[in-house]
């Protein structure tokens, strides 16, 4: 191979030990680039030279800077000043000049005292990924494979070699992220540097003690576990801690306050404060594994794709429970947080992101016990007795969450910065600011309207909130809003009937009348109760439609828990032949027992705007019984939907197309044939209600239908295989 064809050039790292060897390695055997080494110890370069880590020896002088496209300083941090010192008089703008080293703040300062400024192309890095051992013997190439490395480009960085410098990272296998340098020393004083002063001094003082000889001899797991970075270099971590002296301290001290809490739970016997550090932490760690699980060790592993293929012509009989529904799940966590004394929650989904809400609540010092699958104890602390989390509040992707926790949030007293991602970023969240700015919090975000964004609470008089869309979320984010109301509140919905928000906060002791669709929400406590919550709605629609489609079919599902829009749903269903039946009205406000459903010639039927508006959620579903229908069915608006729902009806009106279903969409209004379909291959594109209509579309097609990209929907009903095999309903999924 030629000089030219290694992308990166002459690249010369000083400090040839484990992380600068490694990276040397990474790219040489990669034929990225042509490496050197400089190195204070000869040693480590002849081995160097010897083990394939570099391909030349060399020194600091014009000679060798010169030529030089990339410099890379991997010594410990302290020795990088002298380094800098000696590279500045040879050194040329074309050349990047990065690091490796575990603190920023002081490689930036030494920089600048060498310049008086921090050149163009100097930026720095840090690969978080390394090991308890040192020297060019300890090197490996594929350290850095699926880690993640962070940048730190100051405003006046050289942006074409900020750009080669993330590509000399990725060219390692390593996951790039940017980041300000004052954070990075804070993030990693945190999770880092304090983990190894905690290994040393514990080491330290257990080894020096009289027992220390049966203490190693018996060292069980724990010991080891925890005390394995110990052995890394001790010249490298004297460094660190000089180096980023203010941000350990910080968290030292925060660390210390909370051992001595600790301290004192112990002497004073208080079993309820060990145990809610124990469940925090126990659920704090096993959430950021799950979530790093999605991920190996810091780049998003691909999610295998997930197809469910469907044999027509089975039948579904049979008697089942459904799990509770996943929005419901988000908000009895929420509410049972919030009120005061202990709930039961029976018949919890924890499926998808419902744990993320749990996981919000557990860092702010609520205690959530898992007391078996599906049931849940939650210790309430009241509405304003959350606790301010050490971290940005995490939404990830989810907006249930995110729409439950912002006015909740908004009602604390202290300022809070909530962070997100994927998709949640680039969403207007203009009318959910809206709410809290109404509760007189005050809310400031980088973009307007949109993620991440900082709350400080404020208070105001006479809440009154007008909604001007049926969002559920919306919904019910302006009843917690009123929640923190001093005086009494009003919220006028968008559509009215009751829905699950305020049967269930009323079922927490919420003091709540309607009049004239407007709630009038009195201040009150919650109080903690115990519920069982009723099946998925969507999933039990998505029952009833496949036993009135596929012949021979008899199903009861015995707990059902409508509120007005489901029940308004099943009585279209009725009007329009389905073989279904409806529970009664209870005094909660739910139409709650058993709904049996079998099959049914199912008639043609027009839907209104108002209509799709109302059932926005379900018209996937809609769209699949008007295709088993007889004669033409109409459903009118869907451009008045809110896009989303408006493209997840395009997407089935092509898949109703595929399997010969004669379809037109004209002026926001679908005409649909009613038929028989053919069997096809469709694609759901990760949409799980979309998963479930065509499931449905395929139940009784002319031959088999596969149903591609359903990873959401196993993620988000993760007992549909068991469901249908229970119901004896033939789909089988493979990846
Ligand atoms: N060890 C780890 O897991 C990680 C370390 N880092 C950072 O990487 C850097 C290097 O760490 P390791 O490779 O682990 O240490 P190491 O001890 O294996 O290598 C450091 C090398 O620098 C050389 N050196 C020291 N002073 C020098 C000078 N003035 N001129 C030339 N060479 C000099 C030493 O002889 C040694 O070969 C440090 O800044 C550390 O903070 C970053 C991520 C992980
Ligand atoms: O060995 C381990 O577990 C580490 O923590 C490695 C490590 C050490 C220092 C860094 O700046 C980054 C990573």
């Amino acid at each position: 191979m030629t000089v030219e064809d290694k992308k990166f050039g002459n690249v010369m790292i000083i400090g040839l030990g484990m992380i600068g060897g490694s990276f040397a390695k990474a790219l040489k055997d990669r034929g990225l680039a042509t490496l050197y080494g400089v190195d204070r110890r000869e040693g480590e370069l002849a081995l160097g030279v010897s083990t394939g880590v570099i391909d030349f020896p060399a020194e600091i002088t014009a000679e060798y800077v010169s030529k030089m496209d990339v410099i890379v300083l991997a010594t410990p941090v302290r020795a990088m000043e002298s380094v800098i010192s000696d590279l500045q008089p040879f050194l040329s703008k074309r050349t990047l000049v990065t690091d490796v080293g575990s603190t920023k703040g002081s490689v930036v300062d030494a920089v600048r005292r060498v310049f008086g400024f921090v050149p163009g192309n100097f930026i720095l890095g840090h690969p978080i990924a390394g090991a308890e051992k040192s020297g060019v013997l300890a090197s490996n190439p594929l350290l850095f494979e699926k880690h993640m490395a962070i940048v730190t480009p100051l405003p006046d960085s050289n942006p074409v070699l900020l750009d080669k410098l993330h590509h000399l990272w990725r060219a390692v296998g390593s996951d790039v992220v940017s980041m300000d340098v004052e954070h990075h020393d804070h993030v990693l004083a945190s999770s880092s540097h304090l983990p190894h002063l905690l290994a040393y001094t514990l080491v330290d003082a257990l080894a020096n003690g009289e027992r220390s000889q049966d203490i190693f001899k018996f060292a069980a797991g724990g010991f080891r576990d925890f005390t394995r970075i110990a052995s890394s270099d001790p010249v490298m971590w004297r460094d660190v801690f000089m180096a980023n002296k203010e941000a350990t301290l910080a968290t030292l001290d925060h660390f210390t306050d909370r051992l001595s809490d600790m301290r004192t739970a112990i002497e004073e016997g208080d079993g309820a404060s060990m145990f809610g550090v124990f469940t925090r932490a126990k659920s704090a760690r096993d959430h950021f594994l799950r979530l790093l699980e999605q991920r190996t060790g810091g780049v998003v592993k691909e999610v295998r794709p997930v197809s469910i293929s469907v044999l027509p012509a089975s039948v579904i009989k049979g008697e089942l429970s459904l799990l509770g529904d996943k929005s419901l799940s988000h908000k009895v966590i929420t509410i049972a947080a919030l009120s005061e004394g202990t709930s039961e929650v029976r018949n919890i989904d924890l499926a998808g992101d419902v744990r993320i809400t749990m996981q919000a609540f557990r860092d702010m010092g609520v205690v959530i016990e898992e007391v078996a699958e599906g049931h849940l104890r939650v210790h309430g602390v009241g509405l304003r007795g959350l606790k301010a989390p050490i971290a940005p509040v995490n939404v990830h992707e989810s907006r249930e969450s995110l729409y439950l926790l912002l006015p909740v949030l908004a009602g604390q007293s202290f300022p809070v910065s909530v962070i997100a991602e994927g998709v949640l970023l680039k969403q207007s969240m203009g009318e959910l600011f809206s709410v809290v700015r109404q509760m007189g919090g005050e809310v400031t975000s980088e973009v307007t309207d949109c993620l991440p964004v900082h709350l400080s609470p404020g208070e105001s008089e006479n809440l009154t909130l007008r909604l001007n869309t049926g969002s559920e979320q919306l919904r019910m984010a302006a009843l917690l809003a009123s929640l923190y109301s001093p005086t009494q509140a009003k919220v006028t919905p968008f559509l009215s009937g009751l829905s699950h928000c305020e049967v269930l906060l009323r079922q927490f002791g919420m003091q709540m009348s309607l009049d004239e669709s407007v709630f009038h929400v009195s201040p009150a406590p919650l109080l903690a109760t115990d519920v069982v919550l009723s099946g998925d709605e969507y999933e039990m629609v998505w029952l009833v439609l496949l036993a009135n489609i596929l012949p021979g079919s008899d199903l009861i599902m015995d707990n059902a828990g409508l509120d007005s829009v489901s029940y308004a749903l099943l009585c279209l269903l009725q009007s329009i032949g389905a073989n279904v039946s409806i529970p009664h009205l209870d005094e909660s406000g739910l139409y709650k027992g058993d709904v049996k459903a079998g099959f049914a010639e199912l008639n043609g039927f027009t839907l209104s705007a108002q209509q799709s508006y109302q059932f926005r959620e379900e018209l996937p579903l809609l769209c699949v019984a008007a295709a088993y229908a007889r004669g033409e069915s109409r459903i009118q608006g869907l451009n008045g939907l809110p896009y989303y729902h408006e493209d997840r009806i395009l997407a089935l009106v092509d898949a109703l197309g595929h399997l010969n279903i004669d379809v037109t969409y004209e002026h926001g209004d679908l005409l649909i044939q009613g038929g028989v379909p053919c069997g096809g291959e469709l694609d759901c594109a990760g949409d799980d209600k979309l998963a479930l209509a065509m499931i449905a579309l395929a139940a009784r097609s002319q031959s088999a239908v596969k149903i591609n990209d359903c990873q959401k929907l196993l993620q988000e009903f993760n007992e549909l295989e068991g469901v249908t095999l229970q119901l004896g309903f033939h789909c089988s999924v493979a990846q």
